[in-house]
């Protein structure tokens, strides 16, 4: 069963050419998707379109074989986390407090979050090794402790799918590893993760399955070893690259030159 399942997307902002025409791409559970492609080319879009934040303007997409549009706002939390590349502030809260409202999908109207909620609060803080900022207001953190903390909400949220868009973006080297590992960690326990990223890297240090957007907007999916060749990645980035495999890592490195 597909957890999503992207069929002929299309999508244009008004009065401006299509981004992406015909996109095809399903992702199951355990399963990780990278999505790579230069700047300005449509990702985070996409990802709108995947959430039912922008109306595409052709083809559907399905969320546990249901068609987006049938489900709730509250169904759909529960299925998806999403982290958009900006999370609006949000205010004097306290970091458990912020992270709590995870569980928003889950609660009743008038209910207020109880035991359950805040132990899977401390387990994302624990995961995330968030423990030490767990009190302090969300609005003084840096962006990077930010990122973390936005990424351990949706651990929280406890959903089958969690799309991230470019979830590395503010982090120092040991914390993009750190969200790299828990990233295979979540596909191991059967979750599935889509994700944007600007360091090719990432694709191959995870391996599974890579969605490349081209110069032209022309978006392909396949494994990264046989898709992020060094002669698409010059095009996708418009620069001279390298591709070294490293027997020691195991896998290929891409490397500026
Ligand atoms: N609301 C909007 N109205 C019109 N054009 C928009 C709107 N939002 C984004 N765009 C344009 O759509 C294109 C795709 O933007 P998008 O943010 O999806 O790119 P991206 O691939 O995520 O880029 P980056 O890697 O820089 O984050 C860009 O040219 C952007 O300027």
């Amino acid at each position: 069963m597909n957890l999503l399942k992207i069929n002929q997307l299309s999508f244009h902002y008004p009065d401006q050419p299509n981004l992406f025409n015909h996109l095809s791409c399903s992702l199951q559970e355990g399963e990780i998707l990278t999505i790579l492609g230069p700047n300005g080319i449509g990702k985070s879009t996409l990802l709108k379109c995947l959430m039912g934040l922008l109306k595409p303007t052709a083809g559907s997409v399905t969320v546990n074989d249901q068609p987006l549009s049938k489900l709730s706002p509250r169904q759909l939390a529960q299925w998806i986390a999403y982290v958009p590349q900006h999370v609006p502030d949000p205010g004097s809260l306290t970091v458990s407090d912020y992270l709590v409202t995870g569980r928003t999908p889950y609660l009743e109207f008038t209910q207020t979050p109880g035991d359950s909620d805040y132990e899977l609060v401390q387990d994302a803080l624990a995961k995330l090794s968030l423990t030490a900022l767990k009190d302090q207001e969300v609005n003084t953190l840096s962006g990077g402790q930010f990122q973390m903390v936005t990424i351990a909400k949706a651990l929280v949220q406890s959903p089958k799918l969690i799309i991230l868009d470019e979830p590395t973006a503010a982090l120092d080297f040991g914390r993009q590893k750190q969200v790299i590992e828990l990233i295979q960690s979540l596909a191991k326990h059967h979750f599935a993760v889509l994700h944007t990223t600007h360091n090719p890297n990432h694709a191959f240090m995870l391996g599974h399955q890579v969605g490349l957007f081209s110069p032209d907007g022309h978006f392909e999916s396949g494994e990264a070893d046989q898709l992020l060749t060094e002669e698409r990645l010059k095009q996708t980035y418009g620069t001279d690259l390298k591709l070294i495999y490293e027997a020691e890592l195991g896998r290929y490195v891409c490397e500026l030159v």
